[in-house]
């Protein structure tokens, strides 16, 4: 783990200390799970499961704030068996999916949701001839219920098939009022006015959260880290962490580390846990 300056590691050593109130949130893609050609076939890192389930232990609550469907990323993610282990313990673990659109939890095991968004149908019907026009028409198209996300990753030139495709589809969805969320080599378009952040602040009150740790990777996280950023200015211990990659560096000037992708991210998690219980001990 890199500390970005001397004010992370004050407030990494501040989280420690305030371990009984510490909020953990995770992102999914490319935080615990790394990052594949096909969505499809991503999968949570093999060390992942039982590193949240350790971690559980050792903080009041953890939770994976994630743009997938909910019961996409339970599936992906193993997080069912995850929750079933943490119950063992009197935990709970918490998954906020879409953007903070979806609610579960291990203890009601029921995917919360709203509908879909109004103009998202007549979005997804213009959509082709869009990506026709923009030459993209090999895009891979992600229908996710509430959501669809645009991905460039498998094309010939992901990169200017992203940059072509930004206006064009952020017109688009403006004219259905959606919006856009751009990641890695990926354009989500959703409606506005949920994201990570809010998902974010429903933790710290519901759980009340004396301390927050938020780990992410992409531009999806800006809001997650920015709602923690306002907490820290009210007073909270909080730490944020970067899963660093070639592909995206938004997060690195407001993380307090930087740590290489989900690797890192784990190893990251295995040092708070020695840390906490040396300061337990
Ligand atoms: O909020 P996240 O958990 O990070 O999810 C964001 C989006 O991640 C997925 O796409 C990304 O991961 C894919 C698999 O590794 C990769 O192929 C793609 O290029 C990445 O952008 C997912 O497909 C989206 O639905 C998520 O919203």
């Amino acid at each position: 783990m890199e500390f970005t300056s001397e004010q992370g590691e004050q407030q990494y050593a501040e989280v420690v200390r305030s371990a009984d109130s510490l909020v953990v949130g995770l992102d999914f893609d490319g935080t615990l799970s790394p990052i594949v050609e096909d969505p499809e076939h991503a999968h949570i890192h093999d060390d992942a499961p039982g590193i949240l389930v350790d971690l559980a232990g050792h903080v009041r609550a953890i939770a994976v704030v994630t743009g997938r469907p909910a019961r996409q990323v339970l599936a992906l993610g193993g997080l069912d068996e995850v929750g079933d282990a943490l119950g063992e313990g009197g935990r709970e673990l918490f998954v906020f999916g879409q953007y903070g659109n979806e609610r579960w939890s291990s203890h009601n095991r029921r995917v919360i949701s709203p509908r879909p968004p109004h103009g998202l149908a007549s979005f997804l019907r213009e959509l082709p001839r869009v990506l026709r026009r923009e030459d993209a028409g090999d895009a891979y198209v992600e229908e996710k219920g509430l959501a669809v996300a645009v991905h460039t990753r498998r094309m010939a030139d992901p990169g200017a098939a992203f940059r072509r495709l930004l206006p064009a589809l952020t017109e688009l969805a403006r004219r259905h009022e959606l919006v856009v969320e751009p990641g890695r080599n990926v354009i989500e378009v959703r409606s506005p006015g949920m994201h990570k952040g809010a998902a974010v602040d429903t933790l710290v009150e519901e759980q009340e959260a004396g301390a927050f740790v938020f780990i992410g990777d992409d531009l999806g996280d800006v809001d997650a880290f920015q709602a923690v950023l306002a907490h820290r200015k009210d007073g909270m211990p909080t730490l944020l962490v970067c899963s660093g990659s070639d592909e995206e560096s938004a997060l690195v000037d407001l993380a307090d580390a930087v740590v290489d992708g989900p690797d890192g991210v784990l190893g990251f998690l295995r040092t708070l846990m020695a840390d906490i219980d040396a300061a337990r001990s």
